[in-house]
């Protein structure tokens, strides 16, 4: 650079610098998405599977083109963010958004790189259209191509079959009604688990939707009552069935199962769910079923299939079809179109399918987001005139006219919306944050209503300053690593003390400070042998307890307000206040989380547990000595531990900090959600309304910039799905 314009551009550091050609073939489109790869943005995987789609058109006489490399390697791209398929219009019209590339933003991008966006500036999605129809690898299904064309939505052919099945699957059960001997029976026992008012109760109007379809969802915010509604409408289906039973029925009952996608998530509603059956009035209801015919045991999903090591199939499947009448999936939004085509092929088609979720959630790690797609419109219900007419006869109470709709689909006749939150009340600050973001309105006033303590369950914090460098902020995240130790009461009215939840007393906030004092000292007296492992496991179940009662939440893995660097500096200050003796490898109190599936350990990507220090080992001369194990919860619900040895966890890492993302389906009774100081693509509101959810009684927010959230919450994930489509 010369001249004066050069020197001022030098000076300030500003250097107009020349973006790099666009890749004019397959061989440079390819060693861009390895460049991708390198950085990190892409996997392996999807160059490879670009690859292999240049390799076949190659073969097949056709000249591979860069551009053709690029979709294939979005399309894999998209699936492993959890979406079922790239749409190519989406992608023309907000490319990072849709792609989410960058992973964490722009910021992180050297200015002399190929923005994703460039690539796919000057192109429209009917020309990108037109060029996937011209490739031998793109076809409409019907041919064994890799990549599949509906309309302008590109799927790799896999997830397209999946998601044919369960629309298909989907469409059989909407097509006729569940058998039901007499609907004044069960309009008896609804009346008997509901009571008899005219208005709207949407649980008891969900529970007779559900009884009456062979394919139903239940969608609900959090504490709306969802497994409340499932645990009425099996006694209600279960009383029918009883009265109804002939005196030769082997057994009068039904054959139920309760299932989850996750250990985790089946452990919690395992809790929940029997204490709401013990507060049936089953002796009142026609029948009198016994408490014995509502199961309280939840599996997984996994594990109620039948999974096999190592292959993707199933026991159970069309051939060997599950034995049961009714089966309940909770936390349907986790579960991704693999495991529910899967769900379809082995479910008896005289069975009922119950799917339970909160559709605002963010969707399914893996690909599609199946509940989302399915309760796009349940807001507002849609119920054809028959439909409500059935209801107002069955539950006794009218639905609001603008439910009633004689254009609804056969879809929106199985879809129930629950709309009152039992956790929350109009007072609690968690439930009205949940609501307005959800809405996609965050408003000044209710910011300042947070920032002046109105709510006595939400706290906001705000990192001041930062730093001139940009991606540091020292003042914040040292303000973060000290909430992380304490968890602040002190910013929460009245310190959190005196706060009543349902009429009960509960503790004020606590930060990891908590969870490792149990670690320090609540530990057995030493001298307890090894085969006693009672007060062992009591210990460290009292230890993962602690531990889920604060949890950071990160929208970011990167930058000042990622996990990666909060964690070291959360540790780095549990260090410093004597709590944990270093911050590196292995040490007692290091929580953490498993990254992939161990089936030989029978551990879960995504289980969590705490690292502890036992003398069940012994030295050369028979005396106990000091080692660590791994503390998890079983994964089966039954509240016993498992002991591993940390040199046996293969894929883990620290976590005091988590990404909103991994925290699905988990929930805490302090959570602190970390807004980044600056505007990503992953930054949706439904990674708000998610992480915002996960606080069970206390909240707090951590924000540096106000209108990155209000920006966030302005704006949706884009969904990118044929199902909906497919069930017209
Ligand atoms: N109709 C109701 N009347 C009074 N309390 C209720 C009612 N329904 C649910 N609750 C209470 O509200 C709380 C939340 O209910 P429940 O666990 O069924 O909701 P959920 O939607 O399954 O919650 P989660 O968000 O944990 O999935 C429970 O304490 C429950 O007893």
């Amino acid at each position: 650079m010369t001249g004066e314009s050069g020197y001022i551009q030098d000076l300030f550091d500003t250097a107009v610098v020349e973006p790099a050609p666009l890749p004019r073939t397959a061989a440079e489109a390819l060693a861009l998405l390895d460049d991708w790869v390198e950085r990190d943005w892409i996997r392996a995987l999807d160059h490879a599977f670009a690859a292999f789609v240049c390799k076949i058109v190659d073969e097949r006489g056709e000249q591979p083109s860069a551009m053709l490399a690029l979709l294939a390697a979005m399309a894999s791209h998209q699936v492993g963010r959890g979406h079922v398929c790239l749409d190519v219009r989406h992608l023309c019209q907000a490319t990072e958004p849709t792609l989410v590339l960058p992973p964490e933003g722009v910021g992180s991008l050297p200015a002399d790189s190929l923005q994703p966006s460039d690539l796919f500036a000057d192109v429209s999605p009917d020309e990108l259209v037109s060029h996937l129809n011209q490739s031998c690898a793109v076809g409409n299904g019907e041919l064994a191509t890799p990549l599949v064309l509906d309309g302008s939505r590109l799927y790799l052919r896999r997830f397209w079959r999946y998601e044919q099945a369960i629309a298909a699957g989907i469409r059989k059960r909407l097509e006729t009604h569940a058998e039901m001997t007499d609907t004044s029976l069960l309009a008896r026992a609804l009346d008997t688990l509901f009571g008899t008012s005219q208005e709207p109760d949407y649980q008891k109007l969900a529970c007779a939707l559900a009884a009456r379809n062979r394919f139903s969802v239940i969608t609900g915010g959090p504490g709306t009552g969802k497994t409340t509604t499932v645990v009425n409408l099996l006694a209600a289906l279960q009383s029918v069935a009883c009265e109804s039973a002939g005196t030769d029925d082997a057994s009068p009952y039904l054959r139920i199962r309760l299932s989850a996608p996750t250990g985790k998530a089946a452990a919690r509603l395992s809790e929940s769910i029997g204490g709401a059956v013990d507060r049936l009035p089953l002796e009142k209801l026609p029948g009198r079923p016994d408490k014995s015919a509502i199961p309280t045991q939840v599996t997984t999903l996994h594990r109620l299939l039948g999974s096999r090591p190592g292959s993707r199939s199933f026991r159970h499947n069309e051939d060997n079809p599950l034995p049961l009448d009714i089966l309940v999936i909770d936390e349907a939004s986790m579960v991704d179109v693999d495991l529910m085509a899967s769900v379809f092929a082995a479910l008896p088609d005289k069975a009922r399918l119950i799917m339970l979720g909160d559709k605002d959630q963010l969707a399914s790690v893996d690909a599609g987001a199946v509940l989302g797609e399915l309760c796009q419109r349940a807001d507002h219900a849609h119920y054809l005139p028959a439909t409500a007419q059935w209801l107002e006869s069955v539950a006794g109470c009218q639905l609001p006219p603008e439910q009633v709709d004689a254009d609804g689909l056969p879809l929106d006749q199985a879809v129930a919306m629950l709309r009152k939150s039992y956790r929350f009340d109009e007072h609690s600050g968690i439930g009205v944050l949940a609501s307005a973001t959800n809405a996609g309105r965050l408003d000044r006033q209710l910011i300042a209503q947070c920032r002046e303590q109105n709510f006595e369950d939400v706290a906001w914090l705000v990192p001041d300053g930062g730093s001139a460098r940009p991606g540091i902020n020292e003042p914040g995240v040292a303000l973060l690593a000290d909430h992380a130790l304490t968890g602040s009461p002190e910013r929460f009215r009245n310190s959190g003390a005196g706060r009543l939840v349902n009429d009960r007393p509960i503790d004020p906030p606590v930060g990891y400070g908590h969870y490792l004092d149990i670690v320090r000292g609540h530990k057995p007296a030493s001298g307890n042998e090894a085969d006693e492992r009672e007060p062992w496991d009591a210990w460290a179940t009292d230890v993962l307890t602690a531990f889920n009662h604060f949890k950071v939440l990160c929208a970011l893995r990167q930058g000042p307000f990622g996990v990666e660097g909060l964690n070291r500096e959360i540790a780095e200050r549990l260090r410093r206040a004597g709590l944990i003796d270093r911050t590196e490898g292995w040490y007692a109190g290091r929580p953490v989380l498993i990254t992939g599936n161990d089936y030989n350990l029978g551990l879960m990507n995504g289980d969590i547990g705490v690292t502890l220090s036992v003398p069940w080992d012994r030295n050369d001369a028979g005396e106990p000595v000091e080692t660590l194990r791994v503390a998890f919860p079983s994964s089966d619900g039954s509240g016993t531990i498992r002991w591993i040895s940390p040199s046996r966890l293969q894929s883990l890492e620290t976590v005091y900090a988590m990404t909103v993302h991994k925290s699905q389906g988990s929930e805490f009774t302090h959570a602190c959600l970390v807004i980044p100081d600056r505007l990503t693509p992953v930054l949706t509101r439904e990674l708000a309304y998610t992480g915002i959810t996960r606080a069970r009684h206390w909240l707090s927010l951590v924000v540096s910039q106000e209108g990155v959230l209000k920006e966030a919450v302005g704006r949706g994930v884009i969904r990118a799905s044929g199902l909906a489509r497919l069930l017209v």
